[in-house]
């Protein structure tokens, strides 16, 4: 049993400063100009367009099949100014309004409805799921309880009216592991589904949606497998390695921090040595970042003794920084950069942080939490999670489970699909889509799936 972060109590260890000062990313004050921002690597100058070789330890994801077909929900009635308060509930196609003790998902809300977003807002901001920053100052950002949180699915009819209302269209971020796909044992079968491939490449025709994980980015490109779709964005190495459609203007290639790929190569390798002895654990290069995995790990009772192995490798390299996430320990290179730096980012230079944009992340593990902070105010952070994950984090050692700054829940991989499905649905038939935008006859059919690497 195993999940996340943290469960061995031990916090990343402070680092001495990198060897340059890490700048901060400011986003720039929108409307946004194209790139107006600072982009500058936080660790160095050198800007980064060298191609990088690709994890070969994973292999290509089996073949797609047609896309899924539409999702049956059915969605509360929309483009009424008036509608993000008239909407309580909708079908999901699970045959319930409500979410409540269904799929493992225990109780939304937990009786405080803390999140009460139904209609009591004159601005609609409550019904976007979006926090208001008056009602959330920052300390206490990243404090609630997941399962306290409302469902989206519940949601959904209140968000995509809302949406209508205020004229706004959604652009998506989504994790990977245990997002797109469930957790799995091996790393390397965490693969996807063709259902969830169908429903992601249709909601990247109709909205802008970039996959933001902790894998290397080739690697990433290749587990999604729309090497042709033309409006899918990727983030890598937990933000650290992003770029734009592949084989299409690829302006928003970035890599930062690519002065340490020398060291992280050295650190990988190091670690592959010096966690042999350690039957059932497993390195894994993810290019800007390396994971350590103990998810398998026969002895548990080895835990300590393997981080302390981390820590050792660590200590080697004051140009990196230990993280956790579920099951794994992370060195990725010390930077004030992470998943909601490369959000800020994207959203910053595909000119998508006006007023008219609903930024969704969808997330599970504990580097999405930098995301859904940086989205705090101004979007909606949904965490996935379930009442196993809960059981898992307080087997443990963590009775009070996680917190977080998400300000909704999805129960697992499936809600995600159908969270996603019913936007393509409502895509297609012209809500949610904004002012002016991709007007429906102009949406081409599903992107052509094909494998293979870049
Ligand atoms: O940001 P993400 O896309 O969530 O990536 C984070 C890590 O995900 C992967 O590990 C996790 O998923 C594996 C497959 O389900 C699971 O076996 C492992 O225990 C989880 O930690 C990936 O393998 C890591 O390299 C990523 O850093």
């Amino acid at each position: 049993m195993c999940t996340a972060s943290a469960e061995l109590g031990s916090p990343e260890r402070p680092r001495p400063a990198a060897q340059a000062t890490p700048s901060d990313y400011v986003p720039s004050a929108s409307p946004p100009k194209r790139l107006s921002a600072d982009y500058s690597d936080p660790l160095s100058d050198a800007s980064e367009v060298t191609p990088v070789s690709g994890d070969d330890r994973v292999s290509a994801p089996t073949p797609a099949g047609p896309p899924a077909s539409e999702p049956s929900v059915v969605m509360g009635a929309g483009g009424a100014p008036d509608a993000a308060a008239s909407v309580t509930a909708v079908d999901d196609g699970r045959g319930e309004a409500g979410g409540s003790g269904r799929n493992g998902c225990g109780i939304a809300n937990g009786g405080t409805d803390a999140f009460s977003i139904d209609g009591t807002s004159d601005d609609g901001v409550w019904a976007l799921g979006v926090e208001p920053l008056e009602q959330a100052p920052p300390e206490t950002v990243g404090q609630k309880n997941p399962m306290q949180l409302p469902l989206a699915l519940d949601r959904l009819g209140t968000l995509q009216a809302a949406l209508d209302a205020g004229r706004r269209r959604p652009v998506f971020f989504l994790d990977y592991d245990g997002t797109l796909t469930p957790i799995v044992k091996d790393p390397d079968s965490a693969l996807l589904s063709d259902e969830m491939r169908g429903v992601l490449s249709e909601v990247a025709t109709l909205f802008p949606t970039a996959i933001v994980s902790g894998r290397g980015r080739i690697k990433l490109q290749s587990l999604i497998g729309l090497h042709d779709h033309q409006g899918l964005y990727y983030a890598g190495s937990h933000g650290f390695d992003i770029s734009g459609p592949m084989g299409g203007d690829d302006s928003l290639r970035r890599k930062v921090a690519s002065e340490t790929l020398p060291v992280l190569k050295r650190a990988s390798s190091q670690l592959v040595a010096t966690v042999a002895d350690f039957s059932g654990s497993q390195v894994e290069n993810n290019e800007l970042a390396v994971s350590v995995h103990y998810r398998n790990l026969v002895d548990k009772q080895q835990l300590p003794a393997l981080e302390s192995r981390v820590d050792g490798v660590l200590s080697d390299h004051p140009g990196l920084s230990k993280h956790h996430g579920k099951c794994v320990f992370e060195l990725r290179p010390q930077s004030n950069w992470h998943k909601g730096k490369a959000v800020e980012y994207l959203l910053d230079a595909l000119a998508l942080g006006g007023p008219d944009v609903l930024p969704i992340y969808i997330g599970d593990d504990i580097s999405d939490e930098d995301a859904f902070a940086a989205l705090h105010g101004r979007g909606l952070g949904i965490i996935v999670m379930s009442d196993a994950d809960v059981t898992e984090y307080q087997a443990n050692g963590h009775p009070g489970g996680r917190r977080t700054a998400a300000t909704m829940r999805l129960c697992n991989t499936d809600d995600v699909r159908r969270f996603l499905g019913a936007f393509a649905a409502a895509g297609r038939s012209g809500r949610c889509t904004g002012p002016g935008v991709l007007p429906v006859d102009s949406v081409p059919p599903t992107a052509a799936v094909k494998h293979g690497s870049d």
